[in-house]
């Protein structure tokens, strides 16, 4: 009997899709219309599939995409976990303003996770909890501990939703992905082992179910480009600034230099962090130069 189903593509092995439906996972092959479209299922898109219990399953259409970012690339993305490590690489708050930018631009949620506090010292420690207090009044959650990320993330992973995650090379993405994955192993072994998942290498990607919705088991993003945006906008990406604006005397006002702007208000009342508006400026000026800053090459 051939039905028809609808699902999640969660893995790509050896040339098949496996999509986790309602009920389970269906490992499926991509008709070949595909590849005449340039349109290549991935990960994280939601697809139609054709089930045929005596033969073949097939992977028949790939429902339009929210997004597709990262690489290894993953279609739909709802949300990023942003891990930034306290020390080993240093903390940097001009590392993390590049990164929310480019979130920001993308529209993908994120939220921050601070790792390796362990190996920092109390006072060193104090003064990074005090930056992130402004980000987190500013909108964004903030995890201090790897006990927290499990305990919450749970939670927040609303059905079918993706998160993955992202930060720079060493700051502990894959130690984080490895505990939180060993914990769902040990809930869904027998699906697990059946998919050999978790022998991928690194330019795959494949997404695991925590919470009501899926992770994504190999970080995507270690170094980003924030040089395609456009500079006019690029203000409208710091979220405080955007919702500032609009108090600003000039609709389109880029806060640099016009009169009666409520941004430059708020970064001399103090309101706004001096280091974000710094930070837009420098941003500005990359993308005016169309390329990376050396320091980042
Ligand atoms: N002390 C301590 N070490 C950590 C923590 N998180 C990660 N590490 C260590 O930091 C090193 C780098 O961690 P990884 O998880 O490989 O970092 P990554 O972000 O995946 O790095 P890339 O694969 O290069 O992108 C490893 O030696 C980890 O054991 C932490 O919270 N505390
Ligand atoms: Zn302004």
């Amino acid at each position: 009997m051939i039905r028809k189903d609808q699902g999640i593509v969660i893995g790509l092995i050896a040339g098949f899709y496996d999509v986790q439906t309602a009920n389970d996972i269906v490992r499926t092959r991509a008709r070949g219309v595909f590849r005449k479209n340039k349109l290549k299922p991935t990960v994280g898109d939601h697809v139609k599939i054709q089930i045929d219990d005596q033969g073949t399953n097939y992977l028949v259409e790939v429902l339009p995409r929210k997004n597709l970012i990262g690489r290894p690339a993953l279609a739909n993305v709802n949300h990023v976990l942003l891990v930034m490590s306290a020390v080993q690489p240093d903390f940097s708050l001009q590392l993390l303003d590049r990164f929310l930018t480019f979130f920001s631009w993308q529209g993908v949620a994120v939220s921050i996770y601070l790792s390796k506090s362990d190996l920092l010292s109390s006072s060193k420690l104090n003064k990074i909890h005090e930056d992130l207090l402004y980000y987190n009044a500013i909108g964004y959650r903030i995890y201090y501990s790897q006990e927290e990320v499990a305990n919450n993330l749970i939670h927040e992973i609303a059905a079918e939703n993706i998160w993955t995650l992202a930060g720079q090379s060493g700051a502990g993405k894959s130690t984080l992905i490895n505990s939180l994955q060993s914990d769902v192993k040990q809930e869904t072994g027998a699906i697990s082992n059946s998919l050999n998942r978790g022998k991928h290498t690194t330019r795959t990607v494949n997404l695991f179910p925590l919470g009501k919705g899926f992770l994504a088991d190999t970080p995507g993003f270690s170094a980003i480009d924030l040089t395609p945006i456009k500079v006019k906008e690029l203000c409208d990406y710091f979220i405080e600034f955007r919702k500032a604006s609009s108090n600003c005397k000039f609709r389109g006002c880029q806060h640099l230099n016009e009169p009666s702007c409520e941004v430059k208000r708020l970064v001399e009342a103090g309101e706004i962090k001096k280091s974000r508006y710094d930070d837009y400026l420098l941003i500005r000026k990359e993308i005016e130069n169309g390329r990376l800053p050396e320091y980042l090459k």
